[in-house]
């Protein structure tokens, strides 16, 4: 099988299953390529393949080469203009033949979308394609309207247990232009000194990614923290009032989500009138690594929690006992626990996402009204979209590809393994005898940490004990009410097991779950949160009682600890 070959099988994987491409490369042993050579042929289509998709796109050649498929046609298109050596096989072998006889036509379209992306010469391009591909974007040819190549923008969340968004605007900020949309700020084009509200989370502002930041004062003093929008839903989601009762951070290091804990319990207080900011409610803060204990409370520190962070380090959560004493006035819980990190942005080599080109697609058919936008089989207009369910996946798996059962085999035993500690974990949560409300997150892609583990809980005895339902969607804060992307309904319908069809509405829990895409309009990470609220009109025989704990296991078993934020 030749090196085209296994380069389209490694794109063809990349883009299915979302694993980088070093893993799927040098995670399988019997590849007839050399590794390196693979790996490097891999990278440098899938950066180019936004530009190469177009060019194939518009010259029609997939059409009459019927027997190349896009990422095959990707991969030798890009050795033919891009490769110092050409075409690494025989000028007569059929599959340098198939691209090479047009070439003519594949290079004035090349020509073409250099000059739309306004390069002068394909040096050019080349340093755009790779400043591009550095900072996680898609070098798109449309420059007006609504960016269709964003850029992840720099979000920062003001901590309001030391300032005020206010005060922020007026000092760090002051120099800054405001803009409405996010757009400005996140386009390939936007720089400098622009500023966006966000609109959803409290107290959550984003500037361009090329601004610097972690010079200023106020973000060595701990009033900034930079964090991920999304990785601010669980907290504001959670929504701990003063007086309502202690809070636990099952999996608190680094310590972004125990800290805006922090932060909205203070707000919620101060709102409420309380004279101690946080009410008597305090943050039980566990984490199980050592290290990463260290760090927690060098963050609590620098943010002014101290006072209502009580930090448990080098605690494992699952040796909690739920029916201590200590934990008697526990009344939510968040839970932020490893995952595969699929989510994280750079986790696919820096952002590199393949754009494949449509077999049947031509230059007229890709023109829009404006003749500006494309549309291609396999690449919508939004870049760098997150895959959607496995159900209407697309797949492109040419016949002699090579198998990437190991590689899928990997994926599938270590998201089992993580799948099972995160409902372990969550049905110890629901044990907590005074909890009334839990939120679970992760910031993976893969319904199996998400959705399924969701669904799994909720059918598991523990929650139908002691009567756990999904927060829907209508009881949640407004912010997250209004957030447009939530969980997956094949997903959640999908994991039900027998006793739960019928007995659980798997569209309530699809509905009450919330998503967020990588490489979106919306400029978050990958990521997936679930409410979960005591619901005493469901409560079963069992009940809350104040000193039971349920029928959860005590599995302290270690478990494969996963990437963490
Ligand atoms: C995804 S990170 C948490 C990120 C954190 N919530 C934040 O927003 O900064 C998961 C953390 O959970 C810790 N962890 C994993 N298993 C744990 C357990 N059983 N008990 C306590 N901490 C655990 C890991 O060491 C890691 O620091």
């Amino acid at each position: 099988m030749s090196l085209y070959h296994e380069a389209a099988s490694v794109l063809d994987t990349a883009r299915k299953k979302s694993i980088p491409l070093k893993s799927i490369i040098y995670n399988k042993k019997d590849w007839k390529s050399d590794p390196k050579t693979l790996f490097a042929l891999s990278t440098e289509a899938a950066k180019w393949s936004e530009v190469l998709s177009e060019v194939l796109e518009r010259s029609g050649v997939l059409k009459i080469e019927k027997q190349l498929t896009p990422t095959l046609a990707l991969v030798l298109t890009h050795d033919l203009f891009l490769s110092k050596r050409g075409i690494a096989l025989p000028a007569t072998h059929g599959l340098t033949t198939s691209i090479s006889k047009h070439k003519a036509r594949l290079s004035a379209e090349l020509t073409k979308a250099r000059l739309r992306r306004g390069c002068a010469t394909l040096e050019q391009l080349r340093a755009k394609i790779n400043e591009h591909a550095a900072n996680g974007a898609a070098v798109d040819g449309d420059s007006e309207g609504k960016p269709s190549s964003v850029r992840h923008p720099r979000w920062i969340r003001i901590n309001t247990l030391k300032t005020t968004l206010e005060e922020q605007l007026k000092s760090t900020f002051a120099d800054y232009e405001q803009v409405r949309a996010l757009s400005k700020v996140i386009s390939p084009s936007a720089s400098g000194k622009r500023l966006h509200v966000d609109e959803h989370v409290p107290n959550l502002i984003a500037i361009p990614a090329s601004t610097e930041l972690t010079t200023s004062q106020a973000y060595k003093n701990g009033h900034l923290i930079l964090q991920d929008k999304a990785s601010c839903f669980p907290a504001y989601l959670l929504d701990p009032k003063a007086g309502d009762g202690d809070v636990i951070d099952a999996c608190a290091a680094p310590g972004n989500k125990t800290t805006h804990l922090a932060a909205v319990l203070h707000d919620n207080a101060a709102s409420a009138g309380a004279s101690s900011g946080h009410g008597r409610s305090k943050i039980i803060a566990c984490e199980k690594d050592a290290t990463r204990s260290l760090t927690l409370q060098k963050m609590a520190k620098l943010a002014d929690g101290e006072r209502i962070i009580h930090i448990k380090a080098k605690q494992d959560f699952m040796k909690l006992d739920p029916a201590a004493k200590e934990f008697a006035n526990v009344t939510a819980l968040l839970l932020d626990p490893s995952c595969s990190g699929s989510g994280i942005v750079g986790r696919d080599e820096g952002g590199i996402t393949v754009h494949l080109p449509s077999a049947t697609a031509t230059e007229d058919a890709v023109q829009t009204k404006a003749g500006k936008k494309r549309k291609r089989a396999g690449s919508t207009a939004k870049p760098a979209p997150a895959p959607p369910p496995p159900a209407t996946q697309e797949t492109v798996v040419e016949e002699e590809a090579p198998t990437t059962e190991d590689t899928e085999a990997k994926l599938q035993t270590r998201l089992a393994n993580l799948s099972g500690f995160q409902l372990r974990l969550l049905q110890r949560a629901m044990a907590f005898p005074a909890a009334k409300r839990i939120t679970y997150s992760t910031c993976s892609i893969h319904p199996e940490e998400n959705e399924h583990v969701v669904v799994k809980a909720l059918q598991s005895p523990i929650a139908a004990e002691k009567g756990w339902r999904i927060m829907r969607r209508s009881e949640q804060v407004e912010g997250m009410r209004k957030w447009h992307r939530r969980g997956w309904r094949e997903a959640a319908r999908s994991a039900l097991n027998e006793d739960g069809e019928g007995s659980i509405d798997w569209n309530e829990i699809a509905e009450g779950c919330i998503r967020c895409e990588k490489g979106s309009e919306d400029g978050t990470m990958g990521f997936f949160v679930a409410g979960f609220v005591w619901d005493v009109g469901e409560m079963g025989t069992n009940g809350h009682d104040a000193h039971g704990t349920g029928t959860v296991q005590d599995d302290t078993e270690e478990e494969w600890s996963g990437f963490d934020e």
